[in-house]
């Protein structure tokens, strides 16, 4: 067909009928949500990353046509926020120290363009100011074994003020992120099961475990592990944890988590702690 003026203008008409409707269905979607939020206790976060998790694998696997997966999926995080915004106070502290904006970055792409975001010099701040209540949601880095003095060791505790794992990021993976670091985010949020989801379940032991046995014992009750990371005693007295991210969703009563624990008893006195989890992340392209 030639460019002539007159067929431009007419495609761009459409356009901008496309404009209109895309517009419309998202003010529509609004008044939807408000109906969503007035369910909601208002004392709560209204964010619920399973959810958000589910509705982008749905539109993954429906996409079709010339339109690049990884700038859809990134529309429908700016969308996400924004009716995540409405529903409520959302802020974020974001472990981004002097010259390190990797995590900072990773934050914006999945929290949206306008949420207020704190850079904090240590993971440990970014996790207090969910527990004081001043940010909704700590953006941390993922744990590493050679971690001394690891941040998920804050999450090993009986107070139910603790917040947990909740998101682990970035959610869609693309080329783009090829050997970048992984976050995790950390709030106060309960976890719902997405069909695929993973589990963080720190143990923290007396005595001496192999990880062979370690991963043995949580493969014979049932409990697929994927990574191991180990926080070494210090002193004697001090007890080893090990964090251990497990391949399926794990709820707060779930029976294998007794099972673990009986099976470790007899030698270990076990303190076990489920400390989050988050739904898989989906790859678009490849990360090897
Ligand atoms: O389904 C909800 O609970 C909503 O609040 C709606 C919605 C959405 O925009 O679809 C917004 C925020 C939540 O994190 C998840 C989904």
């Amino acid at each position: 067909m030639p460019d002539t003026p007159q067929t431009l203008e007419s495609l761009r008409r459409q356009i901008d009928e496309i404009d209109d409707a895309i517009h419309d269905l998202i003010m529509r979607r609004a008044g939807v949500v408000g109906d969503i939020a007035a369910t909601k206790s208002s004392d709560r976060v209204a964010m619920r990353p399973g959810r958000e998790a589910t509705i982008l694998r749905r539109l993954a696997a429906r996409h079709e046509g010339a339109f690049p997966l990884p700038e859809l999926t990134r529309i429908w995080r700016e969308l996400i926020t924004g009716f995540t915004r409405m529903q409520g106070p959302f802020a974020i502290a974001v472990y981004a120290p002097e010259g390190h904006d990797d995590l900072w970055d990773l934050a914006r792409d999945h929290y949206g363009s306008h949420t207020p975001m704190t850079p904090v010099a240590a993971p440990i701040q970014a996790i207090r100011a969910v527990h004081e209540g001043t940010a909704t949601l700590a953006v941390v880095p993922w744990p590493v074994e050679a971690d001394g003095d690891p941040w998920w060791r804050i999450l090993f505790s009986d107070d139910p003020r603790t917040p947990r794992i909740v998101g682990s990021l970035p959610f869609v993976v693309t080329e783009r992120h090829r050997d970048e670091p992984l976050a995790l985010a950390v709030a106060h949020i309960e976890p719902e099961p997405t069909g695929d989801d993973h589990a963080m379940i720190a143990v923290e032991v007396t005595g001496d475990i192999s990880r062979s046995r370690l991963k043995q014992t949580f493969e014979t009750v049932g409990l697929p592990p994927v990574a191991f990371w180990t926080r070494q005693a210090r002193t004697a007295e001090d007890p080893v944890i090990h964090l251990v991210d497990v391949a399926d969703f794990v709820a707060i009563d779930d029976s294998r988590l007794l099972r673990l624990a009986e099976r470790l008893q007899e030698d270990l006195a076990p303190r076990i702690r489920l400390i989050g989890g988050f739904a898989t992340p989906i790859a678009i392209g490849r990360r090897s």
